[in-house]
């Protein structure tokens, strides 16, 4: 495959040694994808704007990581899994259309290009979403996971972040699913550092555990987006935890109508045996809480709920970190690969407070088959609650059978503008983004980040293995780092983290370095 292939993968063999794919844009893949500009990078590849030459239509080409190179069997699964995809044939999955066999350069796979925002990023715009809207969104995602379920397809990472809102017939809140089957792909390989698929905060209970896993992971997930549409925020997360707009409501699970408070603890049951049995059954569901909230008498029960109750307190949490929970770390360093572009980086003084978040199990990268532990329990609370007096007591948040209601920790919304508290101010110009600044700092950082291997959480690891993390920055430069799924927050790395300020910028930002411990 390394010599092999130049004709249709531009410069193929100097790509592999850069182990970069920047010099993509303006080359044509295959004889017919021109690629026009990166879109992002996530765990598993990187995703490009295509023009397709002879149609003259745009695509979004996913090339598996480059971290991913030596390891045939994952690209082999990639493609297996975007063929998989590619049949569910459902207008709210996004459709695969053709892909790039690994013999002629890196795998990769077609989809249609979607103009949207995703999910993620709606939340840190707009806040919490009212339950008609949430309901409508959750809906669409359940029927794509009917129609994925019946081929026989199960996502595993459904999240905000891979449920993206295009505009379609006058629906603004016509929802495309991304990424199905790919946080499996990398489950049980013996290089891969990721060793459970999914995302923190997502991750079914059984995922964590080991052994058998099936469609219920994807209920489970769906029952956490409709927890962090209707309140903002996960379920294990204070609301000093996460970064909202300021004018978005501080909501409690005692603020939710009961209908969809049923909704969400038996879709996150602990016990998949508790859960609904299908998405067919999640869609019944979903379907009887709006008629409850509709009809007259519950009417009354969807005022506990109003659609802008209380603005946000001026002082929010500082603890982006620790809103990424259980997958936050840093990736400082580049030691072999640049995947992404960056923001620009200024190192802030060492005081700042390194974020108390809650770790994911930690699962050893050299024993993926091993059951995995369970997570661990929720933190507590370790600063004053973040809530306006006026706020009403908070119940029990889960009920006895749904401790994962309570055992989860993850950010999803640091990623997007966060509007002016006061409409009459007028919004402030973003500085420059500057991609260089910020490689140069974080490539300064290597060291440090390398002295970090002592820390508990990564002394059982070999020397060779990258971590692949994705840093994240918030439109007010603070920055987060996501380690793949099973690696531990560790101090060490949290101070890290926490002594970087990347500028504020416009949008925020998001990009994936892999890095050698
Ligand atoms: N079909 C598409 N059309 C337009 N943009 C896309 C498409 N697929 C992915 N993207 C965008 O590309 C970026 C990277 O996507 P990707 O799925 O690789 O990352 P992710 O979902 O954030 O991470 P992970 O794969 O680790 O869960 C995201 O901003 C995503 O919205």
């Amino acid at each position: 495959m390394d010599e092999a292939g130049d004709s249709t993968f531009p410069n193929w063999p100097e790509l592999r040694r850069l182990f970069t794919y920047d010099e993509l844009v303006g080359k044509v893949l295959q004889g017919r994808y021109e690629v026009v500009k990166r879109l992002g990078a996530g765990g598993m590849g990187v995703v490009f704007l295509a023009r397709h030459v002879h149609l003259d239509k745009l695509f979004a080409l996913k090339i598996i990581s480059a971290r991913y190179l030596d390891e045939p069997e994952i690209g082999r699964r990639f493609l297996l899994e975007a063929q998989a995809a590619s049949k569910i044939d459902h207008p709210n999955v996004v459709g695969i259309t053709d892909f790039g066999p690994p013999e002629a350069g890196p795998t990769f796979f077609v989809m249609e290009y979607l103009e949207g925002e995703d999910l993620a990023r709606t939340l840190a715009r707009e806040g919490p979403l009212a339950w008609p809207r949430a309901l409508h969104i959750t809906t669409q995602i359940a029927r794509a996971l009917a129609a994925a379920h019946q081929r026989g397809v199960v996502h595993r990472d459904i999240k905000p972040q891979n449920c993206l809102r295009v505009g379609r017939d006058g629906d603004p809140d016509f929802i495309k699913v991304l990424d199905f089957g790919l946080a499996k792909i990398l489950s049980g390989t013996n290089k891969s550092t990721w060793t459970v698929g999914g995302s923190p905060g997502y991750i079914a209970p059984e995922i964590y555990r080991g052994g058998r896993t099936d469609h219920r992971v994807d209920i489970y997930a769906l029952g956490v987006v409709l927890h962090t549409l209707l309140l903002g925020r996960l379920p294990a997360q204070k609301p000093s935890d996460v970064e909202l707009p300021p004018q978005a409501p501080v909501l409690h699970p005692g603020d939710l109508p009961a209908p969809l408070r049923a909704v969400i603890e038996r879709a996150t049951a602990e016990d998949p045996e508790r859960r609904y049995p299908s998405a067919d059954a999640l869609l019944a569901a979903l379907a009887g809480a709006r008629a409850a909230l509709e009809s007259p008498p519950a009417h009354a029960a969807s005022k506990d709920m109003p659609e802008r109750p209380r603005p946000r307190p001026a002082r929010r949490g500082l603890l982006v970190a620790a809103s990424l929970g259980g997958a936050l770390a840093t990736a400082l360093a580049v030691a072999l690969t640049r995947e992404a572009a960056g923001d620009a980086v200024e190192p802030v003084p060492a005081e700042v407070a390194a974020p108390s978040g809650t770790v994911a199990p930690s699962v050893p990268a050299s024993s993926p088959a091993e059951p995995l532990p369970p997570p661990d329990p929720a933190p507590a609370p370790a600063e004053p609650h973040d809530v306006a007096s006026a706020a009403p007591p908070t119940p029990p948040a889960s009920a006895p059978d749904s401790p994962a209601l309570e055992d989860m920790s993850d950010s999803t919304f640091p990623r997007a503008p966060v509007p002016e508290a006061s409409p009459s101010r007028p919004p402030k110009p973003a500085p420059p983004f500057d991609p260089a600044a910020a490689r140069a700092v974080l490539e300064r950082r290597t060291a440090d980040v390398r002295a970090c291997k002592a820390d508990s959480s990564f002394r059982n690891m070999a020397a060779t293995v990258r971590l692949a993390g994705t840093v994240t920055v918030s439109p007010r430069g603070k920055a987060t780092v996501a380690l793949p799924a099973g690696y531990d927050v560790s101090p060490c790395l949290e101070r890290l983290v926490a002594r970087l300020r990347f500028r504020p910028s416009a949008d925020g930002g998001e990009f994936a370095y892999t890095f050698l411990l």
